[in-house]
């Protein structure tokens, strides 16, 4: 298409928002004028099954729940005035805390103001606080924020250095939904433990989020852990970053709260619209549908040209695929469905993988996402007439051009600035767009069986790991390969596994498990360590 036909279909088809300030810009999608029509009676579905999750459908039936999140930013609307009271309570509780933790009216044990946060949670319960904390932090912060969001001890104890003594200012946030994540647990365990050897109690360091009655919520009260914060069972961990999940790290944070919830709500009323050239969430959804044939058959490349956004991939990562990473659909047929998520940042992604995407497989779409406002104050001229800035505006504008040269198709999102407000539109755009385009392709957006069986796979791993450890130590002198071992278990199909778990124990010291090493690697015997 010629610049000029590209600046015609720019005009008819550019979104905006004018109290966002936020543009949806589909023209580098090749569908054609007709396709908005085509595609108006599934549409209007969507819409009005968005309407009944709003009013309190249950929306997950296969786990028998509703899905609130749109409520958490407009608790009026939520179904029922207990649930509209409960949501707003816990945000007037999120409020409170936060600010007598910067007064000090909740404070370090030794008196002093805490000025460190430990996140701990894993899923939708990092991923939210991280990109929230990652994309409006400051030098001006209340408090300086660590995660610990894995199982890995060594990524714990690099948090820990980084914290060093700092750690008896610190307050520890341990975020979980369910209350039994292990790697949560894992984490929370490792803390209590670095606090302990530092002379400090961790109850009066540490803040739960949680499901009531769950594990951690009666750790938190058996132990009188500082407070607890509820999570509710209709919110889902991956759009739980307007619940206290993400309120609570970023309000103690000290980013402005109520703007977040304000551009969510106000983003929230945009995609309400059943008017789809008027909704920017329905663009999206239409644009995924047309760009994947409905079948995920392209990846989605989520290229925001600002540093600040560097983490939106990862947490969009979760939100698209675990949301629409599913086997069956709604009527329980196999479809193997999905859009397969990446991203980093522009121009840095020039250097590295746009290479491939210009010139090789074919097999993506790009989603560009432009700041329009560079920094605070005055950028310098790095030469004449042009600054650091203005730079990275010609390469967003360069790569959006040569790709489509390419027939590399893009959408474009254009925010005025980083803030607070924009941040929360961006979250609830993405929520909305997945809500939509699951209804598209009829997939139920809201569970994860894929996710169950890999816990449920690495709890059997464990479980064998005991039944190896006793059996070392029962014979102490004796030598197993991985081959005597799982017949001596009478397990002999799960050798590999039985050789995977030996080889990690021989490599720590914890269970004190020696090798001697075989000719190949897999006819090591092992032994428990005299
Ligand atoms: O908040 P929780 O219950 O610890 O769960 C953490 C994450 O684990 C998952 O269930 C996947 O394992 C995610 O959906 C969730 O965000």
């Amino acid at each position: 298409m010629q610049k000029l036909q590209l600046w015609e279909r720019y005009k008819n088809r550019l979104y905006h928002h004018a109290e966002l300030d936020l543009s949806v810009d589909t023209s580098r999608m090749n569908f054609p004028d007709s396709y908005l029509e085509e595609m108006e009676p599934r549409l209007q579905k969507a819409f009005e099954e968005m309407a009944e999750l709003e009013a309190g459908a249950v929306s997950n039936p296969d786990e028998q729940r509703m899905v609130g999140h749109y409520w958490l930013r407009a608790p009026e609307l939520a179904p029922t005035p207990e649930l509209t009271g409960e949501i707003k309570d816990t945000l007037a509780s999120v409020k409170a805390f936060a600010s007598s933790v910067h007064q000090g009216n909740i404070a370090a044990p030794d008196g002093h103001r805490f000025e460190n946060l430990l996140i701990i949670g894993i899923g939708g319960s990092a991923l939210g606080p991280q990109f929230v904390a990652d994309s409006l932090g400051s030098p001006q912060d209340r408090m300086k924020v660590y995660f610990f969001d894995n199982t890995d001890p060594d990524g714990m104890d690099k948090v820990l250095a980084e914290i060093g003594p700092g750690l008896k200012r610190t307050l520890t946030v341990v975020i979980s939904k369910s209350g039994g994540t292990k790697e949560t647990r894992n984490g929370m365990l490792e803390a209590r433990q670095a606090f302990e050897k530092g002379g400090l109690h961790f109850a009066a360091h540490a803040v739960a989020v949680t499901g009531s009655d769950s594990e951690l919520d009666r750790t938190a009260s058996q132990e009188g852990w500082l407070g607890t914060l509820p999570m509710w069972d209709w919110v889902g961990g991956r759009t739980s970053v307007t619940s206290a999940v993400g309120l609570l790290p970023a309000a103690l944070q000290g980013i402005d709260i109520e703007r977040l919830l304000t551009g969510a709500r106000v983003c929230d009323q945009a995609t309400r619209s059943r008017v789809t050239s008027d909704n920017p969430a329905a663009l999206l959804a239409l644009s995924w549908f047309h760009a994947t044939a409905g079948k995920g058959e392209r990846d989605m490349v989520l290229l925001p040209y600002k540093d600040r956004l560097l983490l939106f991939s990862r947490y969009l990562q979760q939100l698209i695929m675990e949301s629409l990473g599913k086997e069956l659909d709604r009527d329980g047929k196999k479809v193997l469905q999905g859009i397969t998520v990446y991203g980093n940042k522009g121009s840095t992604d020039q250097h590295a993988y746009v290479q491939q995407l210009r010139e090789g497989v074919a097999n993506f779409f790009v989603t560009f996402i432009e700041v329009l406002k560079d920094r605070e104050g005055a950028s310098m001229l790095v030469e004449p007439g042009a600054t650091s800035g203005d730079y990275l505006s010609g390469f967003f504008q360069g790569t959006r051009s040569a790709l489509y040269e390419k027939d590399r198709e893009s959408v474009t999102i254009t925010i005025r600035e980083i803030s607070p407000a924009s941040i929360g539109a961006l979250i609830a755009l993405y929520e909305r767009a997945v809500g939509l385009y699951a209804s598209l392709i009829n997939v139920n957006a809201y569970h994860q069986p894929g996710v169950e069986a890999g816990k449920k796979a690495a709890g059997t791993v464990l479980k064998l790991q005991g039944e190896i450890l006793d059996m070392l130590r029962r014979q102490p002198g004796r030598d197993f390969s991985c081959e005597d071992m799982a017949m001596t278990l009478a397990r002999p199909e799960e050798v590999e596994t039985v050789f995977l778990i030996l080889r990690h124990l021989a490599a720590n010291p914890a269970h004190e498990v020696g090798v001697v090493p075989g000719e190949k690697v897999w006819e090591s015997r092992f032994r428990a360590a005299s």
